[in-house]
């Protein structure tokens, strides 16, 4: 089938994000880990490219993005959309605005749209600010990220730094007008040569009025819960073949096993609230680990019962993170915790675990590069953003559960063992 809408996202939490909401709509949706190394045959009407570019250095996170451009054109593909955080993720080099500017001129297009407001997930944007819930972005715990610390809430400001052309903003008022009245305002804007809007919205109506405006743009930029009215919008106007058989999700055995390297606030409730199961947990502590390597953390996976789904986790408050990436560098820190549980998903999967559920975007691209996994279908939504998906890995069926750092309700890791 020839692809209708290209996505490339920027961490693999993100891409199942956006392929599930995608899927929402019944459209067939598949999900490529990293850009395919064959060309394009057997493509979806959405093609969703995972990549794990969100804490590359810029050039090499739009070197590869433009390589997943490539191939989503390749495909067939006329329109695209650049899916990244609804937290904004990001440092003042980059990759939002860079990539974006690096696909607007690999489109040759002069404009585009941000908006990374999810609302189901309490992400809004008003006046060009984020609020989580009801705290602006930099007064979440976001500000205490392990890699993308977020302390400011304005995202014009934080996008300024990272793009060469002007920013601008489409408020709520006009928003609340409609399409029309955001089509016009867009077209004032590209006058006085704003290249990067940013739009507000605040509840998903919002975002329905600026995908009905922004349908035909070649490239429009956010979260997830911008790009779910696009399938039906497409629909409407027959860019698609709107038959197909939908996909039956594959039977799956119940051993199973946790991983969690997130250390958002939610993930850290998460983690609790299954500890408090009684389930067998491992914590890793990155200074140990750094020490003494990952043989007894290993050795432990291999003891445990997968039937009871065992938890391994680097998930910690922000003052244990602090102290771990003050004694070994942030990056050092990151690194040796996502090594350490994508050796743990591989162990796991030997030793006969079939559901994997992975917490957070970085540790969830770590766990699926390990167990080399080229493609993703989709199944059953968790929680919205976190749809179960399945693959094969090593001649096995898996199903995996890449959660976003702060998605999901407490009960998060039970809600996903018990909807599948
Ligand atoms: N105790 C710890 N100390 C320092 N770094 C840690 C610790 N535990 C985990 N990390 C690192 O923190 C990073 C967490 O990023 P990750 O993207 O996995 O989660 P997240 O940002 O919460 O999720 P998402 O991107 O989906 O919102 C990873 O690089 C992980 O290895
Ligand atoms: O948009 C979100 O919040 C998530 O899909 C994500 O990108 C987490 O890394």
């Amino acid at each position: 089938m020839t692809t209708i809408l290209g996505c490339i996202a920027d961490d693999f939490t993100g891409a199942t994000d956006l392929a599930g909401l995608l899927a929402r709509s019944g459209v067939p949706v598949s999900l490529r880990i990293g850009v395919p190394s064959e060309p394009p045959t057997d493509t979806a009407a959405f093609e969703v490219i995972a990549l794990k570019v969100r804490n590359l250095p810029a050039q090499e996170a739009v070197s590869e993005c433009r390589t997943a451009l490539d191939w989503l054109q390749r495909a067939g593909a006329q329109r695209f959309y650049w899916k990244y955080c609804s937290t904004f993720d990001s440092t003042p080099d980059g990759n939002i605005g860079p990539v974006s500017e690096a696909l607007m001129a690999a489109l040759g297009i002069h404009q585009t749209v941000y908006c990374p407001a999810f609302p189901e997930n309490g992400r809004s944007v008003f006046m060009g600010n984020l609020f989580v819930g009801r705290e602006p972005l930099a007064e979440s715990p976001m500000k205490d990220h392990p890699l993308t610390p977020m302390r400011d809430s304005n995202l014009m400001r934080l996008l300024e730094p990272q793009v060469t052309k002007s920013v601008g903003l489409i408020d709520r008022l006009c928003v609340a007008r409609g399409p029309e009245a955001i089509l016009s305002e867009l077209t004032r804007l590209s006058e006085q040569g704003i290249a990067h809007v940013v739009i507000d919205a605040v509840a998903q109506q919002d975002l329905d009025a600026i995908a009905t405006a922004c349908r035909d743009m070649r490239l429009m930029t956010g979260g997830s819960a911008l790009a779910m009215p696009l399938p039906a919008l497409y629909k409407a106007m027959d860019a698609f073949d709107t038959t197909f058989a939908p996909n039956q999700p594959p039977e799956i055995a119940s051993d199973g096993i946790i991983l969690s390297g997130s250390c958002s606030a939610m993930t850290n409730a998460q983690v609790a609230q299954y500890l408090a199961t009684g389930a067998p947990a491992y914590r890793i502590d990155p200074l140990t680990l750094a020490k003494l390597g990952p043989q007894a953390i290993l050795d432990w996976l291999v003891a445990q019962d997968l039937e009871h789904v065992p938890l391994i986790y680097a998930t910690a408050e922000p003052d244990a993170v602090r102290a771990a990436q003050n004694e070994l560098g942030r990056t050092r820190a990151g690194e040796i915790v996502e090594e350490v549980l994508a050796a743990c998903a591989i162990a796991a999967r030997d030793a006969g675990a079939r559901r994997i559920i992975v917490a957070g975007g970085e540790t969830s691209g770590a766990v699926t590069k390990a167990l080399d996994v080229d493609r993703l279908d989709i199944g059953k939504e968790i929680a919205p953003g976190v749809p179960w998906t399945f693959c094969v890995s090593n001649g096995y069926q898996l199903a995996l559960a890449l959660k976003s750092g702060n998605f999901g309700a407490e009960s998060f890791f039970t809600d996903a063992l018990s909807a599948i």
